[in-house]
């Protein structure tokens, strides 16, 4: 029987990418995401290489992702990864000029979506035990504060304490658990949070060397491939071209 992996956020950028590389590796892909015909062309691509089972989801709705787990066909029982990518980032200006609603979505797919998911994950993911993992797409932003941050940093803060966590109630049950912790890297991950300014997201990237979907991709399959008794708390990850910055000052 296959290995059986679950990847949230499976329409684009990482998760997308994810989808490939496990697929490559013979595992069964269970592929969430709200967008149905873009899950629709994962599956034609990839189910002729390994089953898949796709589901359109929303993350931030707890009864949904319950039914969908509960519903899965037996050929995708149990799951042995839960790759918690879906995510996003919004309204990257100051705080006090952000409509709150956009806070509001970001801790609601960030936070409690990613909390939904492994709750109703975790069942399955203890019945497989050893060799079981949870990786957990934080970021860089979650540890590094930078203007215009503000909430999306602090979900991804969250995102790892969570990982810590959930790693100190699962000791025992073989399940590892693993936060990675991306710097820039090139997806839709900046047409999304500039509201879809094309403009400004080729501007973020161009002259400069992000990382590629292919390769947090990479360090995911890596990370949950690793022997059963190698447990990764936290991998972050950035482009050489990209490192901190100074202090900002505030002069007269
Ligand atoms: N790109 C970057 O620079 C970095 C990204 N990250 C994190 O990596 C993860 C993946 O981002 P990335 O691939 O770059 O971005 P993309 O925008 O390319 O992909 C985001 C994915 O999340 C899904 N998603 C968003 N909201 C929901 C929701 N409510 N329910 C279900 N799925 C949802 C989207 O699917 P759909 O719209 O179809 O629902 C999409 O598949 C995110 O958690 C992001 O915060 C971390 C560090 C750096
Ligand atoms: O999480 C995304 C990377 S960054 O935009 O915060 O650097």
């Amino acid at each position: 029987m296959n290995d059986v992996v679950l990847i949230t956020g499976a329409t684009s950028g990482f998760g997308r990418a994810a989808a490939r590389r496990f697929a490559k590796e013979g595992w069964s892909l269970i592929l969430a995401g709200r967008r149905q015909e873009r899950l629709q062309e994962l599956k034609e691509e990839l189910s002729q290489v390994v089953p898949v089972h796709t589901v359109a989801l929303d993350v931030r709705d707890a009864e949904a992702v319950k039914q969908a787990i509960a519903d899965l066909p037996g050929e995708f029982r149990p799951i042995k990864s839960l790759i918690n990518n879906a995510g996003l980032a919004l309204a990257p200006k100051p705080s006090q000029e952000v409509d709150l609603a956009d806070w509001h979505t970001m801790i609601d797919t960030n936070v409690t979506g990613l909390v939904n998911v492994t709750h109703a994950v975790l069942p399955s993911l203890i019945e497989v035990g050893k060799g079981a993992s949870i990786v957990n797409l934080g970021s860089v932003a979650g540890q590094w504060p930078y203007p215009g941050g503000h909430v999306y940093g602090a979900t991804k803060a969250f995102v790892q304490q969570f990982t810590y966590n959930l790693r100190c109630d699962l000791l025992g049950t073989g399940v590892r658990v693993t936060d990675i912790a991306p710097g820039m890297a090139e997806t839709e991950f900046t047409l999304v949070r500039t509201g879809g300014d094309q403009a400004a997201s080729d501007k973020l990237y161009s002259g400069t060397t992000p990382l590629e979907p292919e390769d947090i991709a990479e360090l995911i399959y890596y990370t949950a491939s690793l022997p059963a008794h190698i447990n990764i708390n936290r991998l972050e990850v950035m482009p050489t071209r990209q490192a901190w910055s100074a202090f900002a000052i505030d002069r007269d």
